[in-house]
């Protein structure tokens, strides 16, 4: 009865018609190449029966109403079912939170970017259905990456949208890797899907993409496509590099990519995150400042509590500043540029 549902290979409506899961898991062939396996709402795997090495999960809508990573997705889940594309390595699909996607809403309860890593059994436990979600998420990833033996080459591109512009349109957080180095070749990969900004993080985070990297050794990012839209809104032609190079990537195509170039990319470092410490914490710039402005030393960036918080470097540019959130949660990420970076 659901595979039926697939039969218009759009596997996001199967996915809207049963946003809180599916009644039974199922499977199938496509030709005598793949084998589908849809383990939940949301989440498909496709698996090449003489696979490559590399184990690739996709995710959109962590956040619900980020809608250009969920079209992306879905369109090479299409192309799949299709059967115009064919998945060269294992590659697991995973729409994250369906009912904040009905909802058109960044989440219904909780943001779940922030409980990862087991975060969603902290405190209260699994109360609502973002932390319910994201464990299971945590555990379809874990089966994903641990049923295949081998030296395997694990990916994670968690894909985003931003709440704000951005002066550079397209760029991607390197979860913190504890001292491990940062890899040339995923930031040419990145920059031949057109983002071309990488932010090194310098702590351990509750993220999707924090998680795969650091349970599971993934070259995992979270990766901002633009700014957030409605479905219906997003100018698609602004993604066709990137849908190009996830095409090649899960096909096994030759990625084609340039030696590790400085000049094509811009590189910050994670300084500080200033997190909201009380209820009336304010930023001192207009709403539509854009992601990556920079402020000079001294300038008074945010108020709150009776306390100013300053710029402590000679300059810092801005990222993510949201006052709008729970006390105690990130309010705006602090970077640095990063001149001569150290990549492996
Ligand atoms: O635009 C914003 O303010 C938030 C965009 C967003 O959802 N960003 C992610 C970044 C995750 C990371 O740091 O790896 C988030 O806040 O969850
Ligand atoms: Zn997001």
């Amino acid at each position: 009865m659901l595979q039926t549902l697939l039969q218009s290979k759009d596997f996001l409506s199967l996915t809207l018609a049963n946003p809180e899961t599916i009644s039974e898991s199922f499977s199938f062939e496509l030709a005598d190449h793949t084998d589908v396996h849809v383990w939940d709402t949301g989440v498909i795997v496709f698996e090449p029966k003489q696979a490559g090495n590399k184990d690739i999960v996709l995710s959109c809508a962590v956040h619900g109403n980020e809608t250009a990573p969920i079209e992306i997705c879905n369109q090479l889940i299409k192309e799949l079912l299709e059967q115009s594309t064919k998945v060269k390595h294992r590659t697991l699909f995973l729409i994250g939170n369906p009912p904040a996607i009905h909802n058109g809403t960044r989440f219904v309860e909780e943001n779940m970017n922030r409980l990862f890593s087991g975060n969603h059994s902290s405190g209260e436990g699994l109360v609502n259905q973002e932390r319910v979600r994201a464990k299971k998420l945590e555990d379809y990833v874990d089966r994903f990456y641990t049923s295949v033996t081998g030296e395997r080459h694990r990916i994670h591109y968690d894909l985003h949208t931003a709440i704000r512009a951005s002066k550079h349109e397209k760029f991607a957080i390197y979860p913190f890797r504890h001292g491990k180095p940062h890899k040339a070749e995923q930031i040419m990969f990145l920059e031949a899907c057109g983002v071309d900004t990488i932010l090194f993080h310098h702590e351990p985070t509750t993220t999707f993409s924090y998680f795969s990297s650091n349970g599971y050794g993934a070259d995992a990012f979270t990766v901002e496509l633009g700014k957030v839209r409605p479905f219906g809104e997003n100018d698609m032609t602004r993604f066709v590099a990137t849908h190009t190079m996830l095409t090649r990537l899960i096909t096994g195509a030759d990625l084609e990519l340039s030696e590790f170039d400085n000049d094509k990319v811009n590189l910050y470092q994670v300084c500080r995150v200033i997190n909201k410490n009380h209820d009336d914490f304010a930023f001192n710039f207009a709403n539509d400042v854009e992601n990556f402005r920079s402020f000079p030393k001294g300038y008074v960036l945010a108020t709150e509590g009776g306390e100013k918080v300053k710029i402590e470097h000679e300059e810092e540019a801005i990222v993510f500043p949201n006052a709008n959130i729970p006390v105690g949660q990130r309010a705006v990420i602090m970077l640095l540029p990063v001149a001569e970076p150290v990549l492996e």
